[in-house]
């Protein structure tokens, strides 16, 4: 197959979450989104199953990935992980975590092999894996550990939530608030503005990225009178992103940094924290923004919210996050080719 043809990978995430509802839901409206042929790696008689319990008429072809884009316009195609899934909507259990984590290995196998073009991640209950022995904070620093095994190195990964009316970057992910201080090093911030930097303008088609760099404490620190870092660590990072040639601006008062016009000077907000980035974009572009993972020799991307188990197996997820994700990940891996072939 060639790479110009190959499927997008899709995972199944935590079974018991909404993932494959909103896997079958995305499947139906494929010629109204005009979709890119995915399939999805997951257990196919649970996917049968699941669309029979939300009243879907959803036809499962379980095939491999050669035969999956001849398939998809009129089947979901699933690559079956031969894991049988028992888990019931809303109520996660330990068993399903093996099958959640194989897709994941699969998806990225199936890239580096050329027989998928992208992988996109269902999300997973974090906590259902690391009960299970998951020793990844998520998805993100597991895609990079894969790339070490599968290339030799593993690359600092960078989780940017895009939507086209807001991209935001945490530069500190998973971690608990109170170490947010210790972890924010100069090179930290750094490294993830060259990453932002470089993939905007590779993958995304943004020449010279404008970068605003949020601070960490109230009113960027206040002159030092409200915090220390936004001074000590924070400036002299954004100054050596400038002297690389990267249009950086900061540290910039946080609260300040997402309203509307503050939002037309940058392409990406550099955030310290996981909820200094998360909530603006969620208040904003709940049902469009997409999890973008940066730094990586493939590309991955994910809806941005989670496993949604209030409301898994009652039809009432929207799948439209998962289809804005679908979309980037084929307009990415595009933009990939064609800087390959040229
Ligand atoms: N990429 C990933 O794997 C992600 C995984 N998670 C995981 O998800 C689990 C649950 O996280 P929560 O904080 O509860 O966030 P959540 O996004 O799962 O749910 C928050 C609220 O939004 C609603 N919601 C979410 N997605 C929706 C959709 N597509 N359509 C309609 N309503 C939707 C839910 O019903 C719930 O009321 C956690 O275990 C977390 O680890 C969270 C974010 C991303
Ligand atoms: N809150 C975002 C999130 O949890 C996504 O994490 P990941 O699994 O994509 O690393």
């Amino acid at each position: 197959m060639s790479a110009a043809a190959a499927p997008l990978a899709l995972t199944i995430g935590e079974p018991a979450g909404i993932g494959p509802d909103i896997a079958l839901l995305a499947w139906l409206r494929r010629d109204a989104a005009a979709l890119p042929a995915f399939a999805l790696l997951a257990d196919a008689a649970f996917m049968a199953a699941r669309a029979r319990r939300l009243g879907l008429d959803v036809p499962i072809a379980a095939v491999g990935f050669g035969a999956a884009g001849a398939a998809f316009s009129h089947a979901l195609p699933v690559l079956d992980l031969g894991m049988p899934v028992t888990a019931e909507p809303g109520a996660p259990d330990a068993s399903s975590a093996p099958a959640a984590i194989a897709a994941i290995d699969r998806a990225v196998a199936a890239v580096v092999a050329g027989d998928a073009s992208a992988v996109v991640t269902n999300p997973i209950a974090k906590h259902v894996l690391y009960e299970a022995g998951f020793r990844q904070p998520g998805h993100t620093e597991y895609l990079a550990e894969l790339a070490g095994r599968h290339f030799g190195s593993t690359p600092q990964p960078v989780m940017m939530l895009w939507s086209p009316r807001l991209a935001v970057v945490p530069v500190t992910i998973h971690v608990p608030l109170s170490t947010v201080p210790g972890r924010l090093t100069e090179s930290l911030i750094v490294e993830t503005g060259r990453i932002v930097a470089r993939d905007l303008a590779a993958r995304f088609g943004t020449p010279h990225p404008r970068l605003a760099i949020a601070g960490l404490n109230p009113h960027a620190g206040e002159g030092g009178a409200l915090g220390t870092e936004d001074d000590a660590v924070i400036a002299p990072a954004v100054a050596a992103l400038r002297a690389e040639g990267i249009a950086a601006r900061g540290p910039l008062p946080a609260d300040t940094l997402f309203h509307e016009a503050a939002r037309k000077t940058y392409d990406a907000a550099l955030c310290m924290y996981h909820d200094q980035a998360l909530i603006p974009i969620k208040t904003l572009a709940f049902h469009d923004a997409v999890n973008v993972t940066l730094g990586l020799p493939f590309v991955r991307t994910s809806p941005d919210h989670g496993t949604a188990f209030d409301i898994a197996g009652t039809g009432r997820a929207e799948p439209s996050s998962l289809i804005a994700a679908l979309g980037l990940a084929a307009r990415l891996s595009a933009g990939s080719r064609r800087a390959r072939a040229a």
